[in-house]
């Protein structure tokens, strides 16, 4: 299925706008798990298997699995997700971004290695370097507009030509990039202002938006900016705060839980 498809099935159908990222950190995983040799895979997949009803899309971050050596064990778990949970889409979270002979590599990477449906890009090459993952139609593009980090005022909210240059960024996907319908747009959680402005130039294009839990974003501000008027359109990524919400043998139920209650207040407001 297409990932727009896939996404708005997982939005009807678990009734969920929220994206649980997957970002191992072992110095964090319980006890009982730290020693084992498949201790990253072995806390993941129970992760996902304790949500899989609850989400809308699982986001793993590749630099968590590669800097552990471990991208054999992210190939394995978003194996795991299509097979045990069909439906779900899983976004690759890599932000890659480079001139178009090397995108191409960046492509097969994301749809064929890993097989993710959907992959997360910095836009600033420009077109042709997004270009062959536009192409790829049954795939989600999903490019960064306005980052949660503080320093994505650095750049992102210059002036240029009288507006920002994130809402250049905005524009110039929804009305340009998006011929197959297949993008999608971060906005970080912790700039309502911007995701509210980022909405109003993209219609119901779907927004990813990180920054909640552990990086302080406000879920009512989000979803009062963001949501489209049929009250949907938003991803709301959270990582560490659903994944190490508990840290002993009952973690997967304490992740569990913190699922329930982001699902639950994000549903409060939509
Ligand atoms: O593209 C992303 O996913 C992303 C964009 C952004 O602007 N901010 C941001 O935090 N992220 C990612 O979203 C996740 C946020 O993790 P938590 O802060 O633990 O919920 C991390 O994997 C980040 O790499």
């Amino acid at each position: 299925m297409h990932f727009m498809q896939s996404l708005q099935a997982a939005w009807a159908g678990n009734n969920s706008l929220v994206c649980v990222g997957l970002d191992p950190e072992p110095a964090k995983f319980p006890a009982h798990l730290k020693d084992r040799a498949d201790a990253v895979f072995e806390f993941v997949s129970a992760i996902v298997d304790a949500t899989a009803d609850l989400v809308c899309a699982y986001k793993p971050q590749i630099a968590h699995f590669a800097a552990l050596r471990a991208e054999d064990t992210l190939e394995r778990l978003i194996a795991h997700i299509h097979v045990k949970h069909p439906g779900i889409p899983v976004i690759l979270d890599a932000k890659r971004g480079d001139i178009g002979s090397t995108a191409q590599h960046y492509v097969t990477e994301a749809f064929e290695r890993y097989g993710a449906d959907a992959v997360t890009l910095n836009p600033y090459l420009g077109r042709d370097s997004i270009q062959p993952f536009l192409d790829r139609a049954d795939k989600g593009v999903i490019l960064l507009c306005h980052t949660s980090n503080p320093g994505a005022a650095d750049l992102q909210d210059l002036d240029v030509g009288g507006k920002p240059l994130y809402q250049h960024v905005a524009r110039l996907i929804a009305q340009e990039w998006n011929t197959h319908g297949n993008c999608a747009l971060v906005t970080g959680a912790t700039w309502p202002e911007q995701l509210a402005q980022v909405r109003a130039l993209i219609g119901d294009i779907p927004l990813l938006v990180p920054g909640i839990g552990a990086q302080g974003g406000d879920v009512e501000a989000v979803v009062r900016n963001g949501r489209t008027a049929a009250g949907s359109g938003l991803m709301i990524n959270s990582s560490r705060a659903i994944l190490y919400a508990g840290n002993g043998t009952d973690f997967t139920q304490a992740a569990r839980n913190a699922t329930i209650e982001l699902r639950d207040t994000i549903n409060l407001f939509r």
